[in-house]
């Protein structure tokens, strides 16, 4: 059997007193486009944190591709690519010089990363800006950047924290279709955090996280049908209502 691409078991974390994530527990399955779906605050920067292991993991266990975070965390992280909700890149540095320090991180020697980042740039469309600062690339682009940069040392599970925030609705499709043209082109698992249920297809996995907790699992499809909604977006307001009714 495959191993779940991410798996969570009773993950918690706290800040102080203010518990951010509380006994979470999901699996994104191996091949799909999972959602995690939850308004701002629910907890979802605070389970990337864990993940990408920014932070220390304190209760539970994560493991990507049946790699444990904890036991094997250079194995688990070589297995994962993330984008994270801020930039991350060096304006003032060229996309292909942003590429290199990434590469030089990851231990990918520099012929090996030149021929990564020229397929990987034209993959995003974005061939012809290897030598330009990042500084003068539009918003779209320089997250279409990132996403690739993320892919350099082939990651099996690529990490989305918010990618669109800030894009108009042309990039933001744009981002969308590329990421899941991903899961085919490159066998990849993607796990993509947002709070935008448009976002959402009917086909995806979802994972409904609300104040720190797990709400629902499952396809997006099956959720609205459990729910009695006409569409995702409504089964996502049931879904979080239903936990401030007593
Ligand atoms: N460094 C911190 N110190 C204290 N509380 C924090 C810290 N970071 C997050 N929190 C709190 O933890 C909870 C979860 O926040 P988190 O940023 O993980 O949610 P989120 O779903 O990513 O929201 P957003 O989309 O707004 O980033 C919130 O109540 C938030 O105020």
């Amino acid at each position: 059997m495959t191993a779940p691409a991410l798996e969570a078991r009773g993950v918690s974390h706290s800040y102080g007193a203010r518990k951010a994530l509380d006994d979470v527990s999901f699996s994104v399955a191996s091949g799909a486009f999972s959602v995690l779906l939850g308004l701002n605050g629910a907890g979802k920067s605070t389970l990337f944190s864990l993940v990408t292991r920014l932070f220390a993991l304190r209760r539970g266990s994560l493991a990507v591709l049946g790699c444990d975070l904890q036991r094997e965390p250079r194995k688990a992280l070589a297995q994962l690519g993330v984008v994270f909700q801020s930039r991350t890149l060096d304006l003032d540095l060229s996309v292909a010089q942003n590429f290199f320090y990434h590469a030089a991180l990851h231990g990918i020697g520099k012929a090996q990363a030149d021929a990564r980042t020229a397929e990987l740039l034209a993959a995003v469309q974005l061939g012809d800006r290897a030598n330009d600062k990042v500084r003068n690339l539009s918003g779209g682009q320089m997250r279409r950047v990132e996403i690739a940069r993320a892919l350099l040392h082939r990651p099996r599970l690529l990490v989305l924290d918010e990618p669109t925030v800030g894009l108009d609705i042309g990039a933001r499709a744009d981002i969308l279709t590329l990421v899941r043209g991903l899961i085919a082109s490159e066998g990849m698992s993607v796990l993509w955090a947002t709070h935008l249920t448009d976002e959402v297809v009917e086909t995806d996995e979802v994972i409904v996280l609300h104040k720190g907790k797990v709400r629902a699992t499952g396809l997006a499809r099956d959720l609205s049908r459990q729910t009695g909604a006409a569409d995702i977006k409504q089964a996502f307001m049931r879904l979080i209502e239903a936990e401030a009714q007593p």
